[in-house]
């Protein structure tokens, strides 16, 4: 089904209070997608991943008053059916990766996988779509840098190392943030938005 262009005045903004995140959105997205970025500790709601992230996008909406592009990332402990998941960011700065280590200590399961799932909304009054990504892995003992979140605790499968030890390029080719981003690119070739920036 032809889907009918439409047109775009102002560039996509991804909105994001994370710098890390905002980094490997500009070494994956490139140029392909015009886009700049907003600095914005967006409120969260409580929930189910997708609802969070559309959440955010709507707020973001009302506030860029455009379109935005915004992204919500979750680590899922399968022994613990998903959870932190969105809560992440909580567990991780008040237990640190011994304490999240520590939490699958009572488990043997220590899979689990990341999660993006990106949302995107035209503008403030049109529904925002989701795009997710998943990567699956394992939980271990921290290895590599430490200068973004839990990357030196979740180990891909197929993969003898941690999200932080790889190369960032290698992290990017395999991430769940590059898997999600695929489908925004996807979805961005499919629609033909022509964007008619002033
Ligand atoms: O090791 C990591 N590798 C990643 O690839 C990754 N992506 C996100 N995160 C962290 O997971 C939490 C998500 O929470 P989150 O999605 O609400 O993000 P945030 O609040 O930092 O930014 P935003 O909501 O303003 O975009 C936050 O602690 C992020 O730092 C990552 N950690
Ligand atoms: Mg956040």
């Amino acid at each position: 089904m032809a889907t009918e262009a439409r047109v775009l005045l102002r560039p996509v903004t991804f909105v994001t209070g994370n710098a890390k995140k905002l980094e490997e959105v500009r070494a994956i997205l490139g140029d392909s997608i015009p886009f700049r970025s907003l600095k914005l500790d967006l409120p969260e709601l409580q929930g189910e991943p997708d609802e969070i992230s559309k959440e955010k996008a709507r707020l973001a909406a009302i506030q860029v008053n455009g379109p935005v592009l915004v992204e919500d990332t979750c680590l899922c402990f399968n022994a613990l059916n998903g959870l932190p998941g969105p809560y992440i960011k909580w567990f991780l700065e008040k237990t640190g990766h011994e304490g999240l280590n520590n939490i699958l200590k009572a488990y043997e399961d220590k899979s689990a996988y990341a999660m993006c799932i990106f949302s995107l909304a035209l503008g403030p009054t049109t529904e925002p779509m989701s795009f997710c990504g998943k990567t699956h892995g394992k939980i271990v003992p921290p290895r590599g840098p430490t200068d973004f979140g839990w990357d030196p605790i979740f180990q891909p499968d197929g993969h003898d190392q941690t999200y932080a030890e790889m190369a960032k390029d290698e992290k990017n080719r395999i991430s769940h943030r590059s898997k999600a981003l695929a489908l925004v690119r996807a979805h961005f070739a499919e629609a033909g938005y022509i964007f008619q920036i002033g």
